[in-house]
């Protein structure tokens, strides 16, 4: 469970508020463009000042540095050194060495079974596909078996068949039982096909979590326009 208690972002002329709190499960981050969505997401992670307090499994973290925090994160750019083996990107979520220690390189190793990168751990990033570059992400993100882990459009740049792969990867493997998944996106289809709930983001303004099925079935007028630019 994550809660934002009261929580101001201030970035120059934008201002956004939330005061909320994010069950386990997965939640799409839907809204306008400039709506505040990644702004939300910088601040759970820790990269930008907030007023308010925010709380992971009851434990207040607002202070904590983002790499303290029970937080971790996938960007659209999957954030990969190139010149590191998979191998080594992924074990840098478990520990700031590049000579893997036999039990974690065990771990990462297990973990790479898991996203479908079996034997590929000593290849470098430029030596993937696209598709398994995200595998790889998501890897680096699963290793760190953190609580909260805040997933901003990291699938955008997929064709439609490899997203489908990608979201169902999150929702099977990185959705474990306790873990709460914040996950940005612009398109309402995956939210439709992984998120439970959902937050609305709109002009500073953080609503919810609805239901993700009830909200969708029943837009509010402002959802509605927005969606209908999909439609
Ligand atoms: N460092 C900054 N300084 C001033 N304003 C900023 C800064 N970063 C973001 N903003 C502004 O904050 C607002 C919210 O931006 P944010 O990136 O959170 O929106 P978003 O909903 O994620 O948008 P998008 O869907 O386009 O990615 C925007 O108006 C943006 O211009």
């Amino acid at each position: 469970m994550l809660t934002l208690e009261d929580i101001t972002v201030t970035l120059g002329d934008f201002t956004l508020r939330a005061d909320t709190s994010v069950p386990q499960g997965i939640t799409a981050v839907i809204g306008p463009s400039g709506g505040g969505k990644s702004t939300l997401l910088s601040a759970i992670g820790g990269f930008a000042e907030v007023e308010g307090r925010i709380y992971v499994d009851g434990q207040d973290i607002t202070g904590r540095q983002p790499a303290e925090r029970p937080v971790a994160t996938l960007f659209q750019d999957h954030n990969l050194f190139p010149h590191l083996t998979v191998a080594q990107n992924v074990g840098l979520g478990l520990v700031s060495k590049l000579t893997l220690p036999t039990g974690v390189r065990e771990e990462v190793d297990e973990v790479l079974r898991r996203v479908g990168l079996s034997g590929m751990g000593d290849r470098k990033p430029g030596a993937l596909s696209g598709g398994q570059q995200s595998r790889a992400a998501l890897a680096r993100a699963l290793v760190q078996d953190k609580p909260v882990v805040l997933l901003d459009e990291p699938f955008a740049a997929l064709g439609p068949a490899l997203k489908a792969e990608m979201l169902d990867l999150a929702r099977y493997v990185l959705a474990a039982p306790g873990r709460t998944l914040l996950m940005v996106t612009h398109d309402p289809g995956d939210a439709e096909r992984v998120a439970e709930h959902v937050l609305l983001v709109m002009d500073g303004a953080v609503s919810g979590p609805h239901d993700r099925a009830a909200l969708m079935a029943d837009p509010p007028e402002a959802l509605r326009t927005y969606l209908g630019g999909f439609e």
